[in-house]
């Protein structure tokens, strides 16, 4: 097995051994963090997405969003062979339906896909692990790297902001970034917000 993928395999095992009230637990805390926190006030658009596989559960942020009139939205696939993400509305009456991952996700047609990923204003990001440097590895899949990649090419409006969100345990030594990778501009965990200052405005 890669390196990549043994972490993968141990911090996914991690994940799903946390009890409920452990889960519980790191979720309000997160929430706290972020609900306190400057790039989520100034945010309008926010990407969330519903805890799989043991992550880190959004929920209560999500509910305080909703209460502060921001707009939420939850990734959808794209057609298989392109492994890209869409983003939809999400609200307490929006129909969800399982995608192949048996993730749910919006129910939604074509013409739903318009919106454009670019106008998110900040996009909290499940990952497996990361490191001190914003370095992130994910489900394997790549498509929250193929889906933001055009943030590797903006330089002045540096938007969405990318926040990974995780258990603070999914913290390694060290991850090699691929040329792929997105840089993330900070990290949030149930410890606290780490910022990567080089690529957020200040
Ligand atoms: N909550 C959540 N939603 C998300 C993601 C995520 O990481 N978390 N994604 C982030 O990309 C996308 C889905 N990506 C995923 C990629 C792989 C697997 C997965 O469980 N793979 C299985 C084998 C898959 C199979 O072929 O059936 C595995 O590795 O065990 C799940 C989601 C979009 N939605
Ligand atoms: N922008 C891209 N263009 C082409 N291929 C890509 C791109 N991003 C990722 N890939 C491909 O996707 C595969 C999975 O990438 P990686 O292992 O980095 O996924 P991940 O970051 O763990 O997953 P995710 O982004 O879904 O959370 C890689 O093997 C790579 O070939």
């Amino acid at each position: 097995m890669t390196d990549r993928k043994s972490l993968r395999f141990t911090m996914r095992d991690k994940r799903r051994a946390l009890s409920a009230e452990q889960q519980r637990d790191a979720s309000l805390m997160l929430a706290e963090h972020l609900a306190a926190h400057r790039l989520f006030h100034l945010a309008r658009r926010i990407a969330f997405y519903l805890p799989n596989d043991g992550e880190i559960d959004l929920g209560y942020l999500m509910e305080y969003a909703w209460q502060q009139n921001k707009l939420c939205y939850l990734p959808v696939l794209g057609p298989r062979n392109g492994r890209r993400m869409w983003f939809l509305p999400y609200h307490s009456d929006t129909q969800l339906i399982p995608n192949r991952f048996g993730i749910p996700e919006p129910v939604h047609s074509r013409r739903d896909r318009l919106f454009s990923p670019m106008s998110l204003d900040l996009v909290l990001m499940p990952l497996v692990a990361f490191d001190h440097a914003g370095n992130r590895v994910g489900m394997g899949g790549g498509f929250y790297d193929r889906t933001f990649g055009f943030r590797r090419y903006r330089r002045h409006w540096q938007r969405p902001w990318l926040l990974g969100t995780a258990y603070g345990f999914q913290q390694v030594g060290q991850i090699d970034r691929a040329v792929w990778d997105v840089p993330l501009d900070g990290i949030a965990t149930e410890q606290g917000i780490q910022r990567f200052p080089a690529h957020t405005p200040d």
